[in-house]
C-alpha cells in the first residue's frame, strides 16, 4: 500500500502555502452559516448508533457514487443492515478517486476518528468497529464533534412553520455555539404543485393560528413568521430556485384568483411565476427591514428520476446542474429592490460553473458602499464544492470582484462529520495564494496575505453576519 496521502501539508504544495495555512488560518474557528444539520440532534446532544447512522444517512453524494458503481439500492437507502451498508460504501471508496468524496472520506476518518488509512472492503470491519466504539463516548456526541472543530456558529435551514423549540433550548442553555435558524419558505412559494402547496399552506396557518384566505393574510402570516424567527435569533434567509423570478407584477385579477384558490383549495393557479415573483419580492423587503442576509441558491434541475424520487423523496441524489439563463433575472430582481433601498445583504450561489463570471460580476452592480462585501458570490456549491469548483469560484471572484471581502466556505451538509470541508477550503485557498506569492505574482508578505486569508476563512463572515 502506498504512503498515506493525508499528511499535515495535504494540498499545500509549497513552503509559503504551508506557512500561510499553519500560521494564519488552521486554528481559526468555523462559522458554518448554511447547512442542513438537524437542530434537535444538537439540542439533544445525540449519540449516533454507528458510523452508518452518522456518515451515510442522508448523504446523497455517497449514494450517487454507489449507484454509479452498480451498488443495489437496498445497500444504499434500502432495508440492508447498517454494517452491510457500511461495507458496501467501504468497498466502493477506492473507486471514488478524484471525486471529492475520496478526500472528504479520508479527512473525516482521520479528523474525527484518528484513522489514517485508506478505507476499503478489507479494513471495513475494523474501521466500523473502532469508529462505533468512539461514537459511544462523550467525545463523539454531536455537540462534542462541533466543539472539536471549533465551530462557533451553525446556520440551520428551517421551514417557516418550524417551532424552533430546539434553537430555543440551546439559546436558553446559553450553549457556547450559536445555533441559529435560517428562514427557508420555498415550499409556500411553489404554488404550481397544488397538493403540496395546500398541505404546506395548512402548516403555515397552524403556525400562526389563523386561516389564510387571501394575499394579505398570506403575506401577513409570512411577516409573522419572519418576526418569530427574528425573535429566535434568525438573521439569514435562504431560497433554492431555478432562477430569480422574471415576473414581479401581481395584478388585481391574480390577487382575486389567489383569494378564491386558497378559499376553495381546489383547481390550479393560473400564474405560478407571477405568484413566486411577487411574494419573493415582498419577502426580500421583509428581510431587508430586519437587517438579515438573504441567500439564493440558483440553477439546479431537481428530482430528475421520477421513479426513484417517488420512492425516496427529494434530496436523494437525483438532482443535477441545470442550464438556465441567470443574469438578466437576477439583475432585474435585485434592481427592483435596490431602487427603493430595499436590497438586503445578499449571497448568490450558482450551481452551473459556466455562470461563475456572471455571478462574480453581478455583485458589483449592487455593492452600494453601505457595508463591506454587501453582495457575496457564494462558495462552490453542491457539484462545485470540490477542489476544481472552489478554485474556479475563487479565481472568478478574484478576477472580477474582490476576494478579500469573501465570506468563505460552508458545509451545506446533513452530516456532523462534514466540517473538514472548511479545512479543505482553507488548504486550497492558502495553496492558491502561496503559489502566486512564490511565483512573484503576489507580494511576498506573509503577514499581509495571511491577514486576507484569515479574513476569508473567518473574520469576514463574523463581521458580515454580525456575530
Ligand atoms: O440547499 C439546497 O437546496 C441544496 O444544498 C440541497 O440541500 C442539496 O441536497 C445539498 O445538500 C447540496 O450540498
Amino acid at each position: 500500500m502506498s504512503e498515506y496521502f493525508l499528511t499535515d501539508d495535504f494540498l499545500l504544495q509549497g513552503k509559503v502555502a504551508r506557512r500561510l495555512y499553519h500560521d494564519h488560518v488552521k486554528h481559526l474557528p468555523i462559522i458554518d452559516y448554511h447547512c442542513h444539520l438537524a437542530p434537535n440532534e444538537i439540542a439533544s446532544n445525540k449519540q449516533f448508533n454507528n458510523l452508518t447512522d452518522i456518515w451515510l444517512r442522508g448523504d446523497h453524494y455517497k449514494w450517487r457514487a454507489q449507484r454509479s458503481l452498480g451498488v443495489p439500492e437496498h445497500l444504499i437507502t434500502g432495508d440492508a443492515g447498517d454494517e452491510e451498508k457500511f461495507n458496501a460504501w467501504a468497498k466502493v471508496v477506492p473507486q471514488t478517486v478524484r471525486n471529492p468524496l475520496f478526500h472528504w472520506t479520508h479527512m473525516e476518518l482521520k479528523n474525527v476518528f484518528g484513522i489514517a488509512e485508506y478505507l476499503d472492503e478489507k479494513n471495513a470491519a475494523s474501521v466500523y468497529a473502532s469508529c462505533n466504539e468512539l461514537l459511544k463516548q462523550p467525545s463523539h456526541t454531536t455537540r462534542s464533534i462541533l466543539e472539536s472543530f471549533r465551530v462557533e456558529y451553525v446556520g440551520t435551514t428551517d421551514e417557516p412553520w418550524d417551532s424552533l423549540e430546539h434553537h430555543q433550548q440551546l439559546a436558553n442553555e446559553n450553549y457556547k455555539i450559536r445555533v441559529s435558524p435560517s428562514f427557508r419558505p420555498d415550499k409556500v412559494l411553489m404554488i404550481g404543485n397544488t397538493a403540496a402547496f395546500f398541505h404546506n399552506l395548512g402548516l403555515l396557518e397552524n403556525s400562526v393560528g389563523s386561516s389564510i384566505k387571501d394575499l394579505s393574510s398570506f403575506l401577513g402570516a409570512l411577516q409573522e413568521r419572519v418576526d418569530f424567527f427574528h425573535g429566535n435569533g434568525c438573521r439569514v434567509s435562504d431560497h433554492g430556485l431555478i432562477q430569480m423570478p422574471a415576473k414581479l407584477e401581481f395584478s388585481s385579477a391574480l390577487e382575486a384568483e389567489f383569494a378564491s384558490f386558497v378559499t376553495h383549495r381546489k383547481g390550479s393557479f393560473s400564474d405560478p411565476d407571477a405568484f413566486m415573483g411577487h411574494v419573493l419580492l415582498q419577502l426580500c423587503r421583509m428581510y431587508q427591514a430586519k437587517g438579515w442576509v438573504q441567500q439564493f441558491h440558483l440553477g439546479p434541475i431537481r428530482n430528475n428520476n421520477t421513479r426513484l424520487n417517488k420512492k425516496l423523496g427529494a434530496d436523494s441524489g437525483f438532482d443535477s446542474i441545470g442550464d438556465f439563463p441567470q443574469a438578466l433575472q437576477m439583475s432585474l430582481f435585485f434592481d427592483q429592490l435596490d431602487q427603493h433601498d430595499q436590497l438586503a445583504k445578499t449571497v448568490i450561489y450558482n450551481i452551473n460553473p459556466s455562470d461563475n463570471e456572471v455571478f462574480a460580476t453581478m455583485l458589483g452592480n449592487f455593492n452600494d458602499g453601505s457595508v463591506k462585501g454587501k453582495m457575496q458570490f457564494g462558495s462552490g456549491w453542491w457539484f462545485l464544492d470540490q477542489k476544481d469548483g472552489m478554485e474556479r469560484q475563487l479565481n472568478a471572484l478574484s478576477n472580477m470582484g474582490l476576494i478579500s471581502t469573501f465570506i468563505g466556505m460552508i458545509t451545506d451538509s446533513r452530516s456532523f462529520l462534514s466540517f473538514p470541508r472548511h479545512e479543505y477550503f482553507r488548504r486550497i485557498l492558502c495553496n492558491l495564494i502561496g503559489d502566486e506569492m512564490e511565483k512573484g505574482l503576489l507580494p511576498n508578505d506573509e503577514k499581509w496575505m495571511g491577514g486576507i486569508l484569515a479574513d476569508i476563512s473567518y473574520h469576514n463572515a463574523k463581521e458580515y453576519f454580525g456575530l
